[in-house]
């Protein structure tokens, strides 16, 4: 039988730009993990797991929080707990992560049908949108009624306008839908935009807080919103296996990255994504979105790259990309700023003699590539996400 090949050892997410998730467990998280609780978490019986919850949970102005495994399980149990008696829908970006990479969650957990939604202003759902395509529960028995507007803030690293979150909430309690946000970035709409955290509870019914994406802990996150919502969504946790015995070590940890002066430590990746993205305007690098936050989305169709050529122009500059997203984070080391944009002229040079016209669907994955890295190893099965 062949043996699974190992990954090489990862060794530092310093040069890292493919996602906020490579950020690393710091020496504080692991010293922190040593003294923590150790009771199991299932029977609600861990302090530290039970102190984090409470935190984000007060801190997001909810009552309850709920720590799960990841974001995409924070996510499904989220939308499963708003939603009963189907048929019912299920409305958000096109975009969305609960629709494109949480592996038709939506449709197995919830039997739910999506309506993907293209924003007319090209960056966020606006009012007018969602309710241009909304399903009413009117007694038409061809529909499948919209129960929740599931929204994402950060989407792309785009922020969701407070004032267009305020309207859709309105018009929402108008009609008695659900609203749910995809918070995997919501640190960074938060400290970007000024906006506290609890004024994005006051807007949600249900928020999915990471841990595991620029605060930079090791995995997880905090599904925040009403007690009884959260009893219901511990309930659908459980169902899908998400209950975590002695999380404590995982609970501290993150409290630690958070306690760690997060306001600074992202602001300083918006930096430098708003200076890369600067340099993308000035060099004719078109990009698919504002740099609002910590991502800079190079448009590749327009610009005609292609990504293998990105990705290893990257590696020629010891930075590491997986498409034409460029995500950066707090442990990202200033001098990769310079390296990346010598690698994305020289891509973008290069696609000026050799454009690459990416026709059909998105490619997500491609087989492991023959080619070999800087170092000599090979690149592993990089993955070519739309981003
Ligand atoms: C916008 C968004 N939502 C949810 C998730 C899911 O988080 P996790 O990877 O922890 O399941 C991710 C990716 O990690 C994401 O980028
Ligand atoms: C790919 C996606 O699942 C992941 N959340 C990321 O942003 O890298």
């Amino acid at each position: 039988m062949t043996e699974m090949e190992l990954p090489p050892a990862y060794i530092t997410a310093a040069n890292d730009l493919r996602s906020d998730t490579f950020t690393t467990p710091t020496q504080a998280m692991i010293e922190a993990a040593v003294s923590a609780s150790i009771g199991d978490a299932v029977y609600g019986e861990d302090l530290d797991t039970a102190k984090l919850e409470q935190y984000v949970a007060k801190l997001s102005g909810k009552e309850a929080g709920l720590f799960c495994v990841s974001g995409t399980l924070s996510n499904q149990i989220a939308l499963r707990t708003h939603l009963y008696q189907p048929p019912y829908s299920i409305l958000c970006d096109y975009r969305a992560h609960v629709y494109t990479h949480e592996a038709a969650g939506l449709a197995i957990l919830s039997q739910a049908m999506v309506v993907p939604v293209i924003p007319s202003n090209g960056n966020y759902l606006t009012l007018d949108d969602i309710k241009h395509h909304y399903v009413p529960d009117d007694g038409d028995i061809h529909g499948a009624p919209t129960r929740v507007i599931s929204l994402e803030n950060t989407l792309h690293g785009i922020i969701y306008p407070l004032e267009e979150l305020i309207r859709i909430k309105a018009w929402c309690m108008e009609n008695g839908l659900k609203l749910h946000c995809d918070g995997a970035r919501i640190w960074n709409a938060s400290v970007q935009a000024g906006v506290p955290m609890k004024q994005y509870g006051e807007i949600f019914d249900s928020i999915s807080i990471c841990l595991s994406k620029s605060i930079g802990a090791p995995l997880g996150s905090i599904l925040v919103g009403s007690l009884k919502f959260i009893k219901k969504a511990n309930h659908f946790r459980k169902q899908q296996g998400g209950g975590i015995r002695q999380s404590g070590m995982m609970a501290r940890m993150a409290m630690v990255a958070i306690e760690d002066n997060w306001k600074d430590r992202l602001l300083r990746s918006h930096s430098l994504a708003h200076n890369l993205a600067a340099y993308c305007q000035e060099i004719g690098v078109p990009l698919e979105s504002p740099a609002d936050t910590n991502f800079v989305f190079i448009d590749l169709r327009k610009a005609k790259m292609d990504p293998d050529v990105l990705v290893k122009k990257g590696l020629k500059y010891n930075v590491k990309l997986m498409g034409g997203r460029v995500s950066f984070h707090y442990q990202i080391e200033d001098d990769v700023l310079e390296r990346i944009k010598k690698a994305i002229f020289e891509a973008f040079e290069y696609s000026k003699t050799h454009p690459c016209d990416q026709d059909g669907p998105t490619q997500v994955y491609r087989s492991a590539s023959t080619e070999i890295d800087v170092h000599g190893n090979a690149i592993q099965e990089v993955k070519k996400y739309k981003y």
